[in-house]
């Protein structure tokens, strides 16, 4: 299963929910699997014949309208009846969560026998690791803390205070000190949570009486990560035993990690003992990441996700989410989905129609690379020999085909056409006048421009089933 897929299925799933009832959503929604977009058509694997036609009968037209909902024109679904044996493999009842709430949800108090690198690794994501986290001048002073503090737990920063935006990369980078110390030291325990989770746990442990258990739990650890500490404010109760945990780590010389959406001084109501603490170690702060640093971190998700978008693609995305890196990925992922669905290739037109929904629409204007690379892709031949000087028919013809295709499609002038084919304004006319006079005659030819015009101008009529 592809991770485009599921990042469809989720998106459907959450359409698909908000129209019927839980109990319906539970049978017949929560097993199916998303099995791969296969020329625009979604597949889902469902467990019988049975469900196959009731999922026909019943829900192609919810599922078509989730898909259209995403930008799917001809929204298709197709279902394949998985083996028996993978019923007992369906097990989840419900989307996989977001990464966050996955690492973040309250979890109960169990008491912890002798801690295995596993279950240091459970509460982490395994996404977020430093070699994932790409490096701008946004946030550099931050990942060379948490790498320092990854190599000496304890003795370089201690706490290392980290606080930014939402969605700019503090969880990742706290996971990412909890992964390189757990390699490193599988016998070091260390505990990931959310401010949210400390106080429900705590808010148990004093209903159930289980207060050993709860201190045993927190100050038995090697690194502590606690992410959103501003939501201490005004929580009297768990700053108090917060106050104690940290206590009891740091004279330990056991390392402590917070995160915050503002520096320890403009979290308001929060106790002066606990705040001077908080500014005992170091302070950094992340940034909104510059052009360059997104265009670089959607190239290493796309690579991630083996998927090759050419950059002049990324760049339109990156301009269009300029502070939240989370938002920035989920652009992406759309124009994936919505490239996927329509069966078309990547490009600067298909990804502005893909957020349109979501962004301001951008004017999409043809550029003369657009042009020469949908040529090459056409002719098959590199874009380098359209360009080049050789001067055989097989590279004349695309090249002829390119500059007309220019001259109509951009507002570029006929030296500047010229410029960038390095060959003068004559040539380019010449070029012109040669694809005008065979357009209509020659077939090969009308069928390839006309072709060409509708992929570079954008998803009209039948181009996206091409
Ligand atoms: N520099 C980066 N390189 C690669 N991915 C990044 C980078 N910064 C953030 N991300 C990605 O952006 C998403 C959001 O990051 P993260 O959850 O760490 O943000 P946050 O600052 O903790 O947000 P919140 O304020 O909501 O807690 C994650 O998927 C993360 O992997």
């Amino acid at each position: 299963m592809s991770v485009i897929s599921q990042e469809i299925w989720t998106d459907v799933l959450g359409y698909v929910r908000k129209n019927i009832s839980e109990v319906e959503y539970h049978t017949w929604f929560a097993p199916v699997r998303p099995l791969g977009v296969q020329q625009g058509s979604l597949v889902l694997g469902v467990r019988n014949s049975f469900a196959q036609e009731w999922f026909r009968k019943h829900y192609l037209e919810l599922l078509e309208d989730a898909l259209r909902s995403m930008g799917a024109q001809q929204p298709q679904v197709s279902f394949q009846v998985l083996p028996a044996v993978q019923d007992a493999m369906m097990l989840p009842a419900d989307p996989p969560p977001p990464p966050k709430s996955s690492t973040r949800g309250p979890r109960s108090a169990p008491e912890r026998p002798a801690v295995t690198p596993t279950e240091n690794r459970k509460s982490l994501n395994p996404k977020y690791i430093f070699e994932n986290f790409v490096v701008g001048p946004n946030n550099n002073l931050a990942h060379a803390a948490s790498l320092a503090v990854a190599e000496s737990p304890g003795k370089a920063y201690n706490p290392l205070f980290i606080y930014g935006d939402v969605g700019l990369g503090k969880t990742h980078l706290m996971h990412a000190v909890g992964h390189y110390m757990s390699e490193r030291y599988p016998d070091k325990r260390i505990e990931y949570v959310s401010t949210e989770s400390f106080t429900n746990d705590l808010i148990n442990a004093i209903r159930e009486d289980k207060m050993t258990q709860f201190r045993n739990r927190y100050r038995s650890v090697d690194l502590l990560l606690v992410d959103d500490i501003q939501f201490l404010a005004g929580k009297e109760r768990t700053q108090e035993e917060f106050f104690h945990t940290f206590n009891a780590l740091y004279e330990n010389h056991k390392q402590i990690i917070l995160s915050s959406d503002r520096p320890p001084k403009d979290i308001q109501t929060l106790e002066g003992r606990l705040r001077s603490r908080f500014e005992w170690g170091l302070i950094t702060d992340i940034q909104s990441p510059e052009f360059e640093t997104r265009v670089a971190i959607l190239k290493m998700n796309a690579e991630h996700h083996r998927m090759n978008i050419p950059q002049d693609v990324l760049e339109l995305i990156a301009r269009q989410v300029t502070s939240n890196i989370r938002e920035l990925e989920g652009a992406l992922m759309r124009v994936v989905a919505f490239a996927s669905l329509n069966n078309v290739p990547f490009s600067r037109t298909v990804a502005a129609k893909a957020l349109s929904n979501v962004f301001a629409p951008q004017e999409v204007k043809v550029e003369m690379a657009d042009v020469l690379r949908a040529v090459a892709a056409q002719y098959n031949i590199p874009p380098e020999a359209i360009r080049g000087s050789g001067r055989v028919r097989e590279v004349v013809t695309p090249r002829q085909v390119a500059m007309y295709l220019i001259r109509e499609l951009t507002g570029h002038s006929l030296p500047e056409i010229g410029g960038f084919f390095g060959r003068d304004h004559s040539t380019v006319m010449h070029a012109i006048s040669k694809v005008t006079e065979q357009l209509g005659k020659d077939s090969e030819m009308t069928e390839a421009v006309a072709f060409l015009k509708r992929r570079l101008q954008g998803l009209e009529g039948e181009e996206l089933s091409s």
